[in-house]
């Protein structure tokens, strides 16, 4: 059994590989640290992948408990070129681990498709993938709760609370203003993306697909008026293909 960790800048996310079958995604909390390190579970982890974006301390900190008890560790970066997926960064290394993965992720339960890969977390990314798996490059934009967040902070008179949005109406309070202005904000984004691969598509020709995951997924989902598919394990069935 493998186990995966996903460190974002937000949250640590992680499942295990038992021989092909992934697990449901678990949120790291502070506890489930000492249950992954019981003799019980331990004794089944084989080796231990792990894709960072952020928290540099904690990774340390995973990196040091495992070493300790001498599972082996697989940190994972961006590579050129893996299993048909092309990097269109002149630096590979320097494409988030994530977005790569999502991509992998993306084209192995969606094969021979023009893909619009959008991970709504922290940041927003979205990458383009056409159908012979080359990747055009994409876009980083602030996530939902960064973008209030700037808002809140470089302000006086700006003060909210999260909402989840059901329209993106102009709104006539502060707190709507904000949440249905960064929604509109991120939904302008993607179709304009959206727009662009559909370009590409219709040029080169065949299907495009949308795809979601990240923890503002499916919010963006509800909002989005064309078809989309929503993976929360995106990323996890992209580091499978390091198993
Ligand atoms: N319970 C939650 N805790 C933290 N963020 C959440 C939660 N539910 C939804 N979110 C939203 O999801 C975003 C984090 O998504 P996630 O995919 O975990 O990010 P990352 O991979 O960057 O750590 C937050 O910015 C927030 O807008
Ligand atoms: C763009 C990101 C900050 C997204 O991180 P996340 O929202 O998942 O925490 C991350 O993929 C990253 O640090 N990328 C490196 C820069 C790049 O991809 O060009
Ligand atoms: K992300």
């Amino acid at each position: 059994m493998k186990l995966l960790i996903d460190v974002g800048n937000t949250r640590i996310k992680y499942a295990f590989d038992n021989k092909g079958q992934l697990s449901e995604v678990k949120y790291l909390e502070k506890d489930d640290l000492h249950y992954l390190l019981t003799q019980e579970v331990l004794c089944q982890i084989k080796k231990v992948i792990i894709a960072a974006v952020g928290q540099s301390i904690m990774v340390e900190q995973l990196v040091s408990l495992f070493n300790d008890v001498k599972v082996p560790v697989q940190m994972l970066k961006s590579q050129p070129s893996f299993n048909g997926l092309v990097n269109s960064y002149a630096e590979p290394e320097k494409l988030g681990v994530d977005r790569w993965l999502a991509m992998l992720g993306a084209k192995h339960s969606f094969t021979n498709k023009h893909l619009l890969v959008i991970d709504a977390g922290t940041a927003t990314t979205v990458d383009f993938i056409n159908a012979e798996g080359v990747h055009q490059g994409g876009w980083i934009l602030p996530g939902l709760q960064l973008m209030r967040n700037a808002l809140y902070g470089k302000t006086e008179k700006v003060k909210g609370d999260e909402q989840a949005i059901q329209s993106l109406m102009f709104a006539n309070n502060t707190t709507l203003a904000v949440n249905q202005g960064v929604h509109a904000a991120t939904i302008g984004g993607i179709k304009q993306a959206i727009n662009l691969a559909t370009g590409f598509a219709a040029e080169q020709g065949g299907e495009l697909v949308i795809v979601l995951t990240g923890g503002d997924a499916q919010q963006i989902q509800s909002l989005l008026s064309v078809k989309s598919r929503l993976i929360n394990a995106l990323i996890f069935i992209g580091m499978q293909q390091y198993c």
